[in-house]
């Protein structure tokens, strides 16, 4: 009896796979924190080394994917899920997704966190955890002065909560240390993790 030669799987795959690491590194902290920074600075140097990279800077979320929303409790959960949702898709192709976005709510974090375990995807939850009173002195954007004039409310850390993280990947004290000196801080976190 004569037998048709058969292939085995593993000889008939002739597509060439390319292995891509990409990881949603998300920055929360308090307005002025320092985060949009460090995600900038390091993300030249990533681009530097050759990663791919994307910022989704809360700021210009806010004027396209999330237009409309506010800074509700519901509004920001959803802000923050469509942020995750974005991040996951991207850093699942191989890109770094640097996040500096607030996030002030624990449940909303762990569910981005979830989302990225069911697919595999790594997430790195970053605590730029400058303290509110440096923060309000640095008040980038004059948030915090608008506050206490009673212009604005619910500001995040003054008068609308904050959950710090209780046990975040790294712990960034911008007050203490340069840009590049918290830049490079994450650079060697994603190193020993060996996502880079
Ligand atoms: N009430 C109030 N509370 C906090 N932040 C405020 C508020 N109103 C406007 N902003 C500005 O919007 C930026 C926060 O947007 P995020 O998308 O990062 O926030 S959130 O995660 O949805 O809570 C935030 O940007 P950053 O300063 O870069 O953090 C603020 O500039
Ligand atoms: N180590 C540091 N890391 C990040 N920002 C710092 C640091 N030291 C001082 N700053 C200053 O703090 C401010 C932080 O602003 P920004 O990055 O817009 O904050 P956020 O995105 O958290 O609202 C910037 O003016 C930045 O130059």
């Amino acid at each position: 009896m004569t037998t048709t030669p058969q292939t085995s799987p593993e000889t008939s795959h002739t597509s060439q796979e390319t292995h891509v690491t990409g990881a949603t590194i998300w920055l929360t902290g308090l307005p002025s924190a320092g985060k949009t920074t460090i995600a900038y600075e390091l993300a030249g140097r990533l681009r530097d080394e050759g990663h791919r990279v994307e910022v989704l800077d809360g700021d210009e979320i806010r004027e396209f994917l999330s237009a409309g929303l506010g800074f509700s409790r519901e509004d920001r959960h959803t802000n923050v899920q469509r942020i995750g949702f974005v991040a996951e898709l991207l850093a699942s192709q191989g890109v770094q997704v640097l996040v500096p976005v607030i996030a002030p709510y624990a449940d909303s974090r762990e569910a981005v966190r979830k989302r990225h375990q069911a697919e595999g995807t790594a997430f790195v939850e970053v605590h730029v955890a400058t303290p509110v009173e440096v923060c309000s002195v640095r008040d980038v954007k004059g948030l915090y002065a608008k506050q206490a004039a009673g212009e604005i409310s619910g500001l995040t850390g003054v008068d609308d909560p904050y959950e710090a993280p209780e046990t975040p990947d790294l712990r960034i004290e911008s007050q203490n240390q340069t840009v590049q000196e918290s830049a490079a801080q994450l650079h060697a976190l994603l190193t020993e993790r060996g996502l880079l």
